[in-house]
């Protein structure tokens, strides 16, 4: 997908790593973003293993919300259909719930914020700051191909869900990237490539912070 970040100003040069507090607990936290079929998941699963994180996927949490009969089930089932964003109320207190409950205090929030509701409501609510914004860039084309050959069973997986869930990503979540890339937060990859090439480049970044934390 072609987007007006600049990769240039993708640099953050801070020495520092963002100290967020939640409970009693000092936590770093890196968004993961990118459209629908990027690859995500995918390579959240691969800084898991490499650099013990937990990946706290917003979707995943959502559609786990529906499985365990929540009162909020039919409302967040019938947004994902539609690809609209779940209102951030319910979407933060997931996450901050997942946060609390792990013994872990590195985080990949994966999919989150996607609008600019999403992004105020959490700094308001959570006060954390992201320590960097993982932005995965890929065509449309490529996603869609991805998507549609993904076989999860996933009742968004299908073309008319996907053009919508591409129409909200433009709209709502490119400028919440847009907005982070302003503030020199936003680490771009190149995700149309291979999965163990587009590892490579997160590898190089995860690398840096570790180095800067320790
Ligand atoms: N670099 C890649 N090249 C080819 N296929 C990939 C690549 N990365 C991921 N995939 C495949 O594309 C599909 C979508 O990947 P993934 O679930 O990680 O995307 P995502 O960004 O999390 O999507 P969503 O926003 O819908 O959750 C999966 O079937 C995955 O195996
Ligand atoms: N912050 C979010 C994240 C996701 N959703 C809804 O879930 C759908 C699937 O999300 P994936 O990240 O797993 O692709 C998404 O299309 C939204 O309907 C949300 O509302 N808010
Ligand atoms: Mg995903």
């Amino acid at each position: 997908m072609g987007t007006v970040v600049d990769a240039s100003a993708t640099t953050n040069t801070s020495k520092d790593v963002c100290q967020n507090h939640l409970g009693d607990k000092k936590v770093t936290v890196v968004f993961v973003l990118g459209g629908p079929g990027s690859g995500k998941g995918t390579q959240c699963a691969n800084i898991v293993e490499h650099f013990g994180f937990t990946h706290l996927s917003a979707g995943d949490l959502l559609r786990a919300e529906i499985k365990s009969g929540s009162e909020n089930g039919t409302m967040i089932q019938n947004m994902i259909k539609e690809g609209k964003i779940v209102p951030s109320e319910v979407t933060i207190k997931l996450l901050q719930r997942a946060m609390l409950e792990s013994e872990n205090n590195k985080f990949l929030i994966d999919g989150f914020p996607r609008n600019e509701e999403n992004r105020a409501a959490f700094e308001e609510v959570t006060k954390i700051v992201p320590e960097f914004v993982l932005f995965f860039d890929c065509s449309e084309e490529e996603m869609e191909k991805r998507l549609l050959n993904r076989n999860q069973g996933r009742e968004d997986d299908n073309i008319d869900t996907i053009r919508k869930r591409f129409k909200v990503f433009g709209e709502s979540s490119l400028p919440v990237v847009e907005h982070y890339n302003s503030k020199g937060k936003v680490k771009k990859i190149d995700a149309g490539k291979p999965i163990n090439e587009v590892f490579e480049d997160v590898k190089g970044i995860f690398s840096l912070l570790h180095e800067k934390a320790t």
